[in-house]
């Protein structure tokens, strides 16, 4: 499981290969981190916290969403996020700044859709207020 018991991931690797493989993930994930500690939505959040550790993290969990090669093995979505307190206006600035973030590795605006289809769903165990 990537992160909940209902995301399934992608059965073959090509959008793994459109988000440019492990580098252009690692690159997207990057400049993600670098938007929502540009962002006060979010950066009251994330600059707790040991963002390499976070980044690493996403970088596996999009790879197997995305059908790549990899194995998230970080923590549950719902657990995680449970004493954050985040409400709907910081989920969707995390997805604005993915958003930016895919536009500038220029990920196809259906590319990203794809990811941000499996990402959504998870607002009902991330937002709590
Ligand atoms: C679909 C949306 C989201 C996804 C896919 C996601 C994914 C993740 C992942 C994979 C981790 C790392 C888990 C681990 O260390 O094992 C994490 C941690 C974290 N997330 Fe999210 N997240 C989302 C939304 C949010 C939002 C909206 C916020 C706040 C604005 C947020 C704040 C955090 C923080 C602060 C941590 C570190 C918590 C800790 O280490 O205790 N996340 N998230």
């Amino acid at each position: 499981a990537v992160g909940t018991d209902y995301t399934q991931p992608y059965t073959n690797d090509q959008l793994y290969f459109e988000f440019g493989k492990k580098e252009g993930l690692v690159n997207i994930v990057d400049d993600f981190m670098i938007n929502l500690l540009a962002d006060p939505r979010t950066r009251t959040s994330f600059e707790k916290f040991d963002q390499a550790r976070i980044k690493a993290q996403l970088v596996e969990q999009f790879c197997e969403i995305l059908g790549g090669p990899c194995k998230y093995a970080g923590a549950q979505m719902k657990p995680i996020h449970a004493s954050l307190n985040i409400d709907k206006a910081q989920f969707n600035a995390l997805v604005e700044a993915l958003q930016k973030a895919m536009d500038k590795h220029q990920v196809s605006f259906d590319t990203q859709n794809k990811l941000l289809a499996k990402l959504a769903p998870m607002h009902r165990d991330i937002i709590t207020r």
